[in-house]
């Protein structure tokens, strides 16, 4: 689903933020990106929905060569990608249903289909209650909660996460990453850059680290061991 080929990306500024960089990531993978400040994992993660481009090398998402993307082909591509940020970057004039709502009627669903839709999805992440709040009235955990369902409104094939975790508590954070689980166990590609590595110990899936602008280690997911 995801391949990079050789792929760097220098700012304009000079700095070598990915420097050949392969890559192979699976339909269905739950990846984590880990690496120390500055490694270069938020570069990565903006290549994969379009943010940056590639300065060398091929970046190919479900056969969608994005070194070729005509800028005016970028929203398309983007509608099968759901995106979290560790800072939230919710609509604050928009209520929490509006903020999950807004993402499905780009795409032209029925009023209709956005009510049930969004009030499943304030179930799933569980939110029910809070549909008519604004932004700045929930807690950091909650907001992130709305993010997470915004990014999963429309089943998107991948959702990418930079820090999804980094503002916030441990039982918190944990929340999160249940529901990134279950994002993924349904069928979604989930790609999560981070720098919490007690959620990374546990969560035993494949590890990607960054050094050095590129890749040190690949380690793949633990596969439970039922014994013979
Ligand atoms: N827009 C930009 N313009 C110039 N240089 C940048 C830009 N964004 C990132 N860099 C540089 O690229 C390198 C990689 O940055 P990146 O944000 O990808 O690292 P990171 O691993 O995500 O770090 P952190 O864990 O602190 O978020 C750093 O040296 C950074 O200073």
């Amino acid at each position: 689903m995801i391949k990079l080929r050789n792929v760097s990306k220098i700012y304009a500024n000079g700095a070598k933020a990915l420097v050949n960089v392969n890559l192979n990531i699976e339909k269905g993978e739950f990846v984590f990106l880990v690496g120390q400040s500055g490694a270069g994992k938020s570069t990565l993660v903006k290549l994969l929905y379009r943010e940056e481009f590639a300065t060398r090398g091929q970046v190919i998402i479900n056969n969608v060569n994005l070194v070729r993307l005509k800028s005016k082909d970028i929203p398309m591509f983007r509608r099968k990608i759901g995106v979290v940020f560790q800072d939230f970057k919710l609509l604050p004039n928009k209520t929490v249903f509006e903020n999950i709502a807004f993402a499905q009627r780009v795409i032209g669903k029925s009023s209709r289909e956005i009510r049930n839709n969004t009030a499943n999805m304030l179930e799933l992440v569980g939110l029910s209650k809070k549909g008519n709040v604004f932004p700045n009235e929930l807690s950091g955990g909650e907001q992130q909660r709305v993010c997470v369902a915004r990014a999963i409104i429309n089943k998107p094939q991948l959702l990418v996460a930079d820090e999804p975790t980094g503002n916030l508590d441990q039982d918190t954070a944990w929340g999160i990453m249940d529901l990134l689980t279950q994002v993924n166990k349904l069928g979604t590609t989930v790609v999560m850059a981070t720098h919490a590595l007690h959620i990374v110990e546990q969560m035993k899936k494949r590890v990607i680290k960054i050094e050095g602008s590129t890749v040190a280690e690949d380690i793949a997911e633990e596969v439970p061991y039922f014994g013979s």
